[in-house]
């Protein structure tokens, strides 16, 4: 796999941009009127107080106790980087609060208390008890982590559950259930090697004994090597139950033969000659943070056999809690759960390791940009498996309701799987999807504006992200000088300039653009300095023949203007069928607008072409078209000279025989809301509109511009479809961002 190169200037602009840090709160209600403020607070807020403290179950309904878990860390083991302090361990426990979020819409915020001593921890943690439906302890190291858990989870009601731990432990086992599946060996007759029996290490043996290793089959090791019966350096009561009696004394005389490693200790701890003196077929869990034990390539190069898992996203298998905590949580907290408990845990190993023998559905398949099935290369779900939103949660709250750690039980489980089915934003996949058959394609992507930081900037990423090759038209010298002021200087050499005074095409690509031109009124003259100096002609030239995979500009230039240079070379008008499509995702939704770019005043044959180009761009996003042609009336009310082509062109789509659900002429709250859709049962669409077929060019600009400027909804487009080559027109009020991700959707070939 594609190997994604993320450079330390990227990972902390990442954190500064666009605001510090990784998330922010917003307000579920609204806050404008004197009514809002006088409900929200004083004198409203009063009511629900005094309920809450005559029955505090009422918390779960009146406050968003019920969804809100913290984050807690000091800092002392964060992830295997050590002691950084409450403070240093911020980014990561900020970085699990949106995880909780994006997989499983658990609301979570982070706490760092300042104080290495596990009484302060205690007290300031059960005091903070009432503001939340549970507590995800982080980072903390052991034994410290031993003594505070324990404690929190007698004197608290709600879940405490120390991630490191259990979260660690629960995936490691769901994927030594099935490398074990793999490799014909039985859980109670292979020898495991457990590397750090701190948090994680702890939990995770404790885990597979209960799951039936045998304590003699187990060896554990520290930074003293192996724990043996008797040792007195660095020991503690929770490593003490662990020791075995045996000679062995080094991580490297355990590894001879032993069937399984795990690693939740720290970077380059295992050797390649340790590997090579495994048992056959051996699995290695190398999970320390952000980096393991061993790589997989290191590892693979001398065991060819070996099953391979890592804590990081960039390799297959990623044994990380990140599979567990959200889902656990999720659960749990849907039942009001008071603890997460060891039956919670083992019904999300078991459903993580089903799953993942389960057929891959094609949409995961689709965002990873690779076929994905059960084998030593995919042994556990991957993190953005929509699945595990709706299968895991159901498994860990029934266990919770079978075990009476449900305040309220689930009474209808089926409605409980759809309402997480739809908890989650369906605009996260369809980016993902896009992002990974972009990587897949590997496009050479011309960025035609090289003298602009943003176009560079989205060009440095392009590549850097992995998704192909980015050639900037430019200058050398001005786009060194623009790197080098964008504080990117080190992508100077990475980035490959293109001109007219360095290309081997020219005298070509003028002898092209003269025979296209010379009956339109140009002469030879004046298409060859174009050709050499126009660098919209210059890019549209080298896509043309085949010099480069796709084209992106329009950044510095209105696109109207882009437009007419570019058809110099190719047929990207509105005669030819092209058509400009605008995706703006917002609150979840992804709404398709067209033509924004191409059909000023469309008749009804071009509303209903429009309507075909933008039903395959959004196939190509992964969304099943639903076309609504929206007007300011609906189904011919009020009648009007102005709506009466909206009210045709369905027709005409209807001659066409095409295979999506279109309907109109209607208006736009008709078009995007079920409710307002039941006052015309006769209507055909199953659903809310995702394709809008606008009247004109002027209306698709305003209602873009009206959704960018008020909502802030997310804006992408116009998407050029219907031409064969692949070429994005950007606004002149991109950011970076926007460019690359016109840049993306030009590589997957949108159109
Ligand atoms: N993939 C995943 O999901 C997760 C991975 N981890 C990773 O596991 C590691 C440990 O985390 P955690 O348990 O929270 O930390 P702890 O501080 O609680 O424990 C660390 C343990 O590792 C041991 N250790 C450190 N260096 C070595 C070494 N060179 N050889 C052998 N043992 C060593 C320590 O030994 P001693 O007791 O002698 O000091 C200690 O037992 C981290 O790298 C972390 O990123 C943790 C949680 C989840
Ligand atoms: C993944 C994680 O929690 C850790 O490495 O600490
Ligand atoms: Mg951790």
């Amino acid at each position: 796999m594609t190997k994604q190169k993320i450079t330390s200037s990227e990972a902390l602009a990442f954190h500064l941009e666009p605001t510090p840090g990784k998330w922010e709160v917003t307000a579920t209600v609204p806050m404008t009127t004197q009514r809002d403020l006088s409900l929200a607070y004083s004198p409203g807020v009063a009511v629900p107080c005094e309920a809450i403290a005559e029955n505090p179950e009422l918390a779960y309904d009146y406050t968003n106790k019920g969804n809100l878990v913290a984050v807690i860390s000091n800092g002392t083991a964060v992830l295997g980087l050590g002691n950084l302090g409450a403070l240093g361990s911020k980014p990561v426990m900020e970085g699990k609060s949106v995880l909780f979020k994006r997989f499983a819409d658990v609301n979570s915020i982070d706490i760092e208390l300042d104080t290495e001593d596990p009484d302060e921890f205690i007290k300031a943690v059960k005091l903070m008890g009432p503001t939340f439906g549970g507590i995800n302890l982080e980072d903390i190291k052991a034994p410290e982590c031993f003594i505070i858990e324990q404690k929190l989870k007698e004197e608290m009601d709600i879940p405490v559950f120390h991630d490191d731990q259990h979260g660690t432990a629960v995936i490691c086992a769901a994927g030594l259930i099935n490398a074990l599946h793999l490799s014909g060996k039985k859980i109670e007759d292979v020898k495991i090697v457990l590397n750090g029996a701190g948090a994680a290490g702890i939990a995770c043996i404790e885990l597979l004994k209960a799951m039936g290793a045998r304590h003699e089959n187990c060896i554990v090791c520290d930074t003293k090597g192996v724990i043996y019966q008797g040792r007195t350096e660095g020991m503690n009561q929770w490593k003490s139950a662990h020791a075995i009696k045996t000679d062995l004394r080094t991580l490297e005389e355990a590894m001879e033969g032993a069937d399984v490693f795990l690693g939740v200790s720290v970077k380059g701890a295992v050797t390649q000659e340790m590997v090579q003196a495994m048992a056959e077929d051996p699995v290695i869990f190398a999970m320390a943070n952000p980096d393991p034990e061993i790589t997989p390539e290191e590892a693979h190069a001398v065991r060819p056999d070996a099953i391979v898992a890592t804590g990081r996203s960039d390799y297959p298998n990623q044994v990380n809690n990140v599979l567990g905590f959200p889902y656990l949580f999720r659960g749990a907290l849907d039942i009001h759960a008071r603890a997460i408990n060891d039956e919670m845990k083992i019904a999300c190993a078991e459903a993580l390791a089903e799953l993942a023998r389960e057929d891959v559905p094609d949409e995961v398949a689709m965002a990873y940009g690779k076929s994905l099935s059960f084998g030593r290369d995919y042994i556990i779900p991957t993190p953005f498996d929509p699945r595990l939103i709706h299968m895991i949660p159901p498994r860990v709250a029934k266990a919770g309701m079978d075990t009476g750690a449900a305040r309220r039980p689930i009474i209808d489980m089926e409605g409980y799987e759809l309402s997480l089915k739809s908890r989650m934003d369906p605009t996260a996949n369809v980016m993902r999807g896009i992002h990974a058959r972009a990587r897949k394609a590997q496009a050479r992507m011309i960025f035609a504006e090289g003298d602009d930081p943003r176009v560079l900037r989205a060009a440095v990423q392009y590549q850097r992200a992995g998704f192909g090759k980015a050639l900037v038209v430019g200058r050398d010298a001005d786009v060194k000088a623009k790197l080098e002021a964008a504080g990117m200087g080190d992508a100077v050499r990475e980035l490959e300039v293109v001109n007219a005074a360095n290309s081997r095409h020219l005298s070509q690509y003028k002898d092209f653009l003269y025979k296209r031109l010379q009956r339109k009124g140009f002469d030879r003259h004046d298409v060859h300095r174009m050709a050499s100096r126009d660098r919209h002609v210059f890019s549209s030239l080298m896509l043309a023949h085949g010099h480069a995979d796709g084209l992106i500009t329009g950044a510095t230039r209105k696109s109207a203007y882009v437009m007419e240079l570019i058809n110099h070379v190719f047929d990207a008008d509105a005669a030819h069928g092209a058509v400009g499509v605008t995706a703006l995702l917002h609150k979840g939704r992804i709404v398709l607008i067209a033509d924004t770019l191409v059909h000023e005043w469309p008749d009804e044959q071009d509303l209903a072409t429009i309507a075909e180009r933008s039903a395959d761009v959004a196939r190509h996003m992964g969304l099943e078209p639903r076309v609504a042609f929206v007007s300011f009336s609906t189904f011919g009310y009020p009648d009007s000279e102005r709506a009466n082509k909206m009210h045709i062109a369905p027709q005409v789509l209807e001659q066409r025989g095409v295979d999506f659900e279109f309907e109109g002429e209607m208006t736009v709250d008709v078009a995007l809301n079920t409710t307002a859709q039941e006052a015309y049962p006769f209507q055909r669409l199953s659903g809310p509109a995702n394709v809008l077929v606008v009247p004109a060019r002027h209306s698709a600009s305003i209602s873009v511009k009206l959704m960018q400027e008020m909502a802030g909804a997310t804006v992408i487009g116009p998407i050029l479809a219907g031409i064969d080559n692949s070429i994005q027109i950007c606004s002149t009020n991109a950011t970076a961002n926007d460019i690359l991700n016109m840049a993306v959707l030009a590589s997957c070939k949108v159109g």
